[in-house]
């Protein structure tokens, strides 16, 4: 068995991998913080948010941020999505992502799709809204590894992986990553959790 096909340390889920690369070790274990992030689907379209402020400033992403303390990670995904894209939608869980940076907790999110939402969609201060063809997504304006799992995503494969980066300045730069997905789930996405 190639190295890279081992599960890396922080991934429980039974998943088998499809997408792996970089060099050098793991990073060692931090406490964990949880995280959400939310993508909208309708039809051909995928909804993504342009970063006004903060970590990522300048990338697109889904829509999310912490789980505050006695808050569930759905709820917290729901309250994310209407502070930052005015809409509330039912969201199914699609996977999950480890972002690990030396010296910080780990980032543990929980990544959510909707493809109905209800409400107007509208700019906040963090977030700009611009609906993306689904094969013109701007993965080249986005953290490194989406371009790995979005697409699973897409196709409602449930995942988990892990993506390592080391903080240069004001850029994270991708050293080792690792996506799996569940060789026995066909095209149902998860239960929300
Ligand atoms: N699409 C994505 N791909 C990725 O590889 N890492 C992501 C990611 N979206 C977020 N992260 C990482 C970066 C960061 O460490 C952490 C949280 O990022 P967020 O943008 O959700 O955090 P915020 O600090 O904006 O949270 P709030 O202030 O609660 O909104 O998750």
């Amino acid at each position: 068995m190639n190295s890279m096909d081992a599960k890396p340390p922080g991934i429980i889920d039974e998943v088998k991998m499809v997408h792996g690369g970089g060099s050098g070790d793991w990073f060692p274990a931090e406490e964990i913080r949880k995280y959400t992030n939310v993508f909208l689907i309708q039809g051909d379209r995928l909804l993504l948010g342009y970063k006004k402020r903060g970590l990522g400033i300048h990338k697109y992403n889904g829509f999310g941020g912490k789980v505050e303390p006695n808050e569930s990670t759905l709820d917290a995904a729901q309250r994310e999505l209407q502070e930052e894209a005015g809409i509330i939608a039912p969201l199914e869980h699609a996977g999950t992502l480890l972002f690990v940076v030396p010296g910080s907790k780990w980032a543990h999110i929980d990544i959510f799709r909707a493809e109905e939402y209800s409400g107007t969609i509208a700019e906040s201060d963090e977030m700009r809204p611009e609906w993306f063809n689904k094969g013109e997504i701007p993965f080249d304006n986005m953290w490194d590894t989406d371009r790995y799992w979005l697409p699973l995503l897409l196709a409602n494969r449930p995942f988990s992986g892990r993506a390592d980066y080391e903080k240069k300045g004001e850029d994270f730069i991708l050293k080792k990553w690792w996506f799996g997905i569940n060789p026995n789930t066909v095209s149902q996405a998860n239960q929300c959790i």
